[in-house]
């Protein structure tokens, strides 16, 4: 398979009355990758990947396939393959036979039929009725009618939802084949650990706007240090600390300082001659920094990639905002 065009959002922005759903998003979705489209429940996901798919006409701004909209493509469900939701099966029917009503619209053979089950781990299954299906197992059928007609593109709705972690990671092999392909995966999802380790890029939205767009192995590196320390000159420390402007509490006979890694607060404190019992690092997880990332802000955030709102930056090295004086070293809370 050959490598595609980039889907490029530009400025796209929907309203519904009043509420703003998709509010001047721009990112672009690299080829042959897989793309996590990542934000809580109800910041946009669904309503941008309609209008990607000519579902739902934006207020303005554009969605494109290279440089095509989904509209203007010849043979679309050749050129895109999409699941928004794996619940609209005739529960009749067999996944056989809902693979073998929809394949003429794909010009796709009964011998793709065939094999899609197979792909898809549904070869057993494949004479039963799909009202009786697991919700994985019809996530599965979904992903198969959406390859029908071998697409290029593949945009996935919340494809992991309700799966048991067998499934996850199922999906996750699967997705990552698909890329290793040449397809081109966007796979939205609410949940940053249900995607982490399938994706090769991360889309970040709330409320409609965009938060966060970077490959996921810079992810961590934007995720807030933090350094605790447990020393027993206390004191010393604190105006170590308070000179240096960091941010920094105290508690439970403990420092936290904030946005600085080990290696820094430790060679402060050593040419200060400081001495340190406990120099560990309590970075934020992925997942605090995505709910912190995912958090209403005050202003909407800048746009363009890499994003990260002002108040995730570094701090501007105003002392007086968060700091804790310390005490003493001998266990004094604040
Ligand atoms: N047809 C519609 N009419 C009115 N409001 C809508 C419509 N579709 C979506 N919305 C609103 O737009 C906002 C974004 O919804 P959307 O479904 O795109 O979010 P989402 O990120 O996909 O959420 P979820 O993860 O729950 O599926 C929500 O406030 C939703 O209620």
């Amino acid at each position: 398979m050959t490598t595609s065009a980039p889907i490029i959002f530009d400025s796209l922005s929907k309203s519904f009355g009043t509420k703003r759903a998709v509010d001047n998003l721009s990112f672009t979705v690299q080829p042959g990758r897989v793309t996590g489209f990542l934000g809580p429940n109800g910041s946009g996901k669904t309503t941008t990947l309609r209008m990607l798919l000519g579902l739902t006409r934006p207020t303005s701004g554009t969605a494109r396939i290279g440089s095509k909209h989904y509209t203007e493509l010849a043979d679309p469900l050749t050129v895109v393959g999409a699941a928004l939701e794996a619940s609209s099966f005739h529960p009749g029917r067999t996944a056989r036979d809902h693979l073998r009503a929809y394949a003429p619209l794909a010009g796709a053979s009964n011998k793709r039929v065939d094999e899609l089950l197979e792909l898809v781990d549904l070869k057993e299954a494949k004479n039963q009725r799909v009202g009786g299906y697991s919700l994985g197992m019809r996530q599965r059928l979904a992903l198969a009618t959406a390859l029908l007609g071998n697409p290029r593109y593949l945009i996935l709705d919340e494809p992991a939802n309700g799966l048991d972690p067998m499934g996850i990671r199922w999906l996750r092999d699967f997705l990552r084949q698909l890329a290793a392909d040449g397809v081109t995966v966007l796979v939205s999802s609410h949940i940053l650990s249900e995607v982490q380790q399938s994706v090769d890029d991360v889309i970040i939205i709330a409320n409609g706007q965009l938060r966060y767009a970077n490959p996921i192995s810079e992810l961590h590196t934007a995720a807030r240090p933090k350094t605790r320390v447990v020393t027993p000159n206390g004191d010393a420390f604190a105006q170590l600390a308070r000179t240096n402007h960091w941010v920094f509490e105290y508690a439970n006979g403990a420092f936290d300082v904030s946005d600085l890694r080990t290696a820094a607060v430790g060679t402060a404190a050593f040419s200060s001659g400081i001495e340190l019992h406990e120099l560990s690092d309590r970075t934020e997880s992925l997942e605090d920094f995505f709910f912190r990332l995912t958090s209403p802000l005050p202003a909407a955030p800048p746009v363009g990639a890499p994003v990260v709102p002002a108040d995730l930056a570094p701090p501007s090295g105003d002392p007086s905002a968060e700091n804790t004086p310390a005490q003493d070293n001998g266990g004094t809370q604040r």
